[in-house]
């Protein structure tokens, strides 16, 4: 019987292959033992393959069991995703698609209704800090839902969330709003202002470098990083190396990071340095809310004095002002000439001012809240502590006059009553006084 004999001895059940070999020539036999080996490797090489690549399936990050892991440890499912998603999307092909980092905070909360309600896309990110009443941020949260906005729980140093987010959403721009703010705290928790303001913001700048494509970055700086600065009214070209407090100095700090990051990875940065925003929905922590709610208690407050007797100053700046020069920061920012993580070109660099170019002595905010309120304030006149408090703020706007048409139109006096009329019906416990 030769190799290409075709027709098969009959067998009774099925010989081992060695068997039929008895029906060959020598040679014939060695190259036909030498094949069943060659193809019992080979068989046997295919098998260890193949449950090889299925358990190297299996552990792999991009296996869907392990994806389902990251979706569901990070977030709700795709439930969560299609939150994220609807919240982002712009109503218009021409609307912005905005993450807003601190938006159940006081600005972002302003701004990302604003941004909502003019049809832009808008997914808030905030992790919902006990800094001052978490209540007021979930309240927050309830009027941005009401207006279509979610918000996600988190932190900006959880670079796994801030991945996924920009996984699931191209980001046109990043409105990064969430810090530690307040500038007598950092003298009790350091560490919060480091975490937040430095470690938190280089966290996100990472994530937007190596986006792709990039967005443009408008982030909110403050008038602290003038410090000590004698030179009045404040300018962007004023020097800003003499903070006054480890929160300007984190701020200042941030404003060194957003330069580094726009020169190396030409990520698109706007700073814009706020000067003391109050109005509705505002800050506990801010002397004009715990003064209003300290004279409606009958309580004394302390109303700082410089070393020459005069009262501290503020360029207090109502927050709808604030929140239309955010919208002009966005509206006339550059597109990020990055992409992947490397630069393409020089981007664009820009800080603001946004103050209201009077200053008011705080003696002056007080005689305004007795008015409204119709309480007298118990006030203590206090020496002004070293506790990172400068004496007086105020800024020169001209040049987010000329490049982004921001002009402030409520003086104290009217932002005051607006803020007062919004405080005591928040307070007074009616359900209907939480809306916006
Ligand atoms: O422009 C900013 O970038 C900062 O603005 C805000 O800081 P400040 O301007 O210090 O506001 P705020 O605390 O309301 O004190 C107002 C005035 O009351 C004086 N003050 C304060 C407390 C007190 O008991 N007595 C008192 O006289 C006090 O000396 C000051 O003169 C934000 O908190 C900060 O996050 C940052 O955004």
């Amino acid at each position: 019987m030769s190799l290409l004999d075709t027709t098969r001895p009959s067998t009774q059940g099925k010989l081992k292959p060695e068997k039929s070999l008895l029906y060959l020539q020598p040679h014939h036999q060695r190259s036909l033992r030498l094949y069943s080996s060659l193809s019992k490797f080979a068989l046997s090489s295919f098998l260890f393959l193949i449950i090889f690549l299925f358990f190297s399936l299996l552990s792999s990050p991009s296996s869907a069991s392990h994806r389902s892991k990251i979706t569901n440890s990070l977030s709700g499912g795709s439930q969560w995703e299609k939150k994220v998603i609807k919240s982002a999307r712009p109503k218009s092909r021409a609307g912005f698609t905005v993450l807003v980092t601190g938006a159940a905070g006081f600005v972002g909360t302003h701004v990302s209704v604003a941004l909502k309600r003019r049809g832009d896309g808008v997914l808030g990110l905030d992790n919902f800090n006990h800094y001052y009443d978490v209540n007021l941020k979930r309240d927050r949260q309830k009027v941005l839902e009401r207006s279509g906005v979610f918000v996600v729980e988190g932190d900006i140093n959880d670079i796994k969330l801030l991945q996924k987010l920009f996984d699931v959403v191209y980001f046109t721009h990043v409105m990064h709003l969430a810090a530690q703010a307040g500038v007598r705290y950092a003298m009790q928790n350091p560490k919060s202002y480091v975490n937040s303001n430095i470690a938190g913001f280089v966290n996100l700048l990472e994530v937007c470098k190596s986006a792709d494509p990039q967005p443009a970055i408008v982030w909110a700086s403050s008038s602290s990083v003038y410090g000590l600065n004698k030179r009045v009214p404040f300018s962007e070209k004023d020097r800003t190396d003499q903070p006054a407090s480890l929160y300007a100095a984190t701020k200042k700090a941030g404003e060194a990071l957003a330069h580094s990051y726009n020169h190396i990875y030409g990520l698109s940065i706007t700073g814009l340095r706020f000067f003391t925003v109050y109005g509705p929905w505002g800050r506990p922590d801010m002397a004009y809310f715990f003064f209003t709610k300290n004279i409606l208690k009958g309580k004394e407050i302390g109303v700082y004095e410089t070393a020459d007797g005069k009262s501290v100053a503020r360029d207090f700046t109502y927050v709808d002002d604030i929140v239309k020069g955010c919208l002009a920061a966005l509206d006339t920012a550059k597109n990020s000439t990055g992409s992947g993580g490397k630069n393409r070109g020089p981007a664009q660099f820009r800080v603001f001012n946004l103050g209201n170019t009077s200053p008011v002595p705080v003696s002056k905010l007080v005689s305004i809240l007795e008015k409204l309120l119709k309480v007298k304030a118990k006030k203590k006149v206090l020496p002004l502590p070293r506790n990172g408090d400068v004496e007086f703020t105020h800024a020169n706007i001209s040049s987010a006059q000329t490049e982004l048409g921001y002009m402030p139109t409520t003086d104290l006096e009217m932002g005051l009553k607006k803020f007062v009329r919004w405080y005591t019906g928040y307070y007074s416990g009616s359900k209907k006084k939480k809306s916006w």
